[in-house]
């Protein structure tokens, strides 16, 4: 399989490289340390990647965004999966008035990664192919300290999600996988959590890698990891909602009038 995973230097995104790897896949990584990113490309031939490129750059540029995915569909010869994974550096602290910041972290935690997959989906028709979203339980329920992080979050849950249900209804065969993750032991994630939430234990981040490989290879809609998570996620109001909601759309007017791009 041909597949971009982002933030893959360092933390879930490079676990994630190196299992791919271990599978044979073609892969090309990116984020913005290229010293990290060749040491990961590395380490993924020796594991038995079919190829490895990196293109480093940042996704606060939409630009560099879309030229990652267009880049990488030419190396490899096409895109069968697009693994968006990146975060802008999170500091935990309560919202000082600055909007210019929480922009910056919603267009590199949101607005990239609308641009990555719209650059991606006439290359994953051709496939059926799959996108993998790796979102948070911070993107269902509410903390504090976060609320740039969290409003991406929760942007990425609404975008996908009706995107999910676009996709079906036009028989699109692209796959979409949201995956909620909990605490998982990244080097940044417990360095920024130390002395601020107590009493967590993290979860391992090659696990967690594995099972949301797992969950796109598998085209499920959303995996949770830990486990334990799913109960936060649980609403089945909502889920009995959207179902009536849907009833009452005209389907065969918005079809006939409206093609997916
Ligand atoms: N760890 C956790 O507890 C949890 C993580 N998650 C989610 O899992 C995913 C991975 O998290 P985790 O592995 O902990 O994150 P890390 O902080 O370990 O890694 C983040 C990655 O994003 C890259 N990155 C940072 N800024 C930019 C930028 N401006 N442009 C491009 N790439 C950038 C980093 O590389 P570089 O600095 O080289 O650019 C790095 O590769 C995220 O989506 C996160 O929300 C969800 C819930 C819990
Ligand atoms: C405190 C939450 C765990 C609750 C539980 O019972 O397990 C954490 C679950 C997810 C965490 C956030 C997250 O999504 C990743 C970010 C990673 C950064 O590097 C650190 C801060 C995070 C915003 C992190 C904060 C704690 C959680 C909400």
């Amino acid at each position: 399989k041909r597949v971009i995973v982002t933030g893959a230097s360092t933390g879930i995104g490079e676990q994630i490289a190196y299992h791919l790897a271990r599978m044979g896949a073609h892969l090309v990584v990116t984020a913005r340390t290229e010293a990290k990113l060749k040491k990961v490309i590395s380490e993924c031939l020796k594991l038995g990647a079919a190829s490895a490129h990196f293109i480093p750059g940042t996704m606060e540029d939409l630009v560099f965004a879309e030229q990652v995915v267009t880049k990488a569909g030419k190396l490899m010869g096409g895109l069968d999966m697009l693994i968006l994974n990146h975060i802008a550096p999170v500091n935990l602290r309560f919202f000082n008035g600055d909007v210019a910041s929480i922009r910056k972290v919603m267009d590199i935690n949101f607005f990239s990664y609308i641009t990555m997959t719209s650059a991606a989906l006439p290359m994953l028709k051709v496939t059926n192919g799959s996108i993998v979203v790796v979102s948070s339980i911070a993107g269902k329920l509410i903390t504090p300290l976060i609320a740039d992080y969290s409003a991406a979050k929760f942007a990425l849950d609404g975008f996908y999600s009706s995107l999910q249900k676009e996709l079906q209804l036009m028989n699109v065969n692209i796959s979409i996988t949201l995956c909620i993750l909990g605490f998982i032991n990244t080097d940044s994630a417990v360095k920024s959590l130390s002395g601020i939430v107590e009493n967590i234990t993290p979860s391992p981040k090659e696990e967690c890698a594995v099972e949301i490989i797992k969950g796109g290879a598998l085209r499920q809609k959303v995996i949770a990891y830990p486990s334990s998570i799913y109960i936060s996620m649980w609403n089945p109001i909502r889920t009995i909602q959207e179902y009536f909601i849907l009833l009452t759309y005209n389907i065969d007017n918005i079809t006939r009038n409206q093609q997916f791009s």
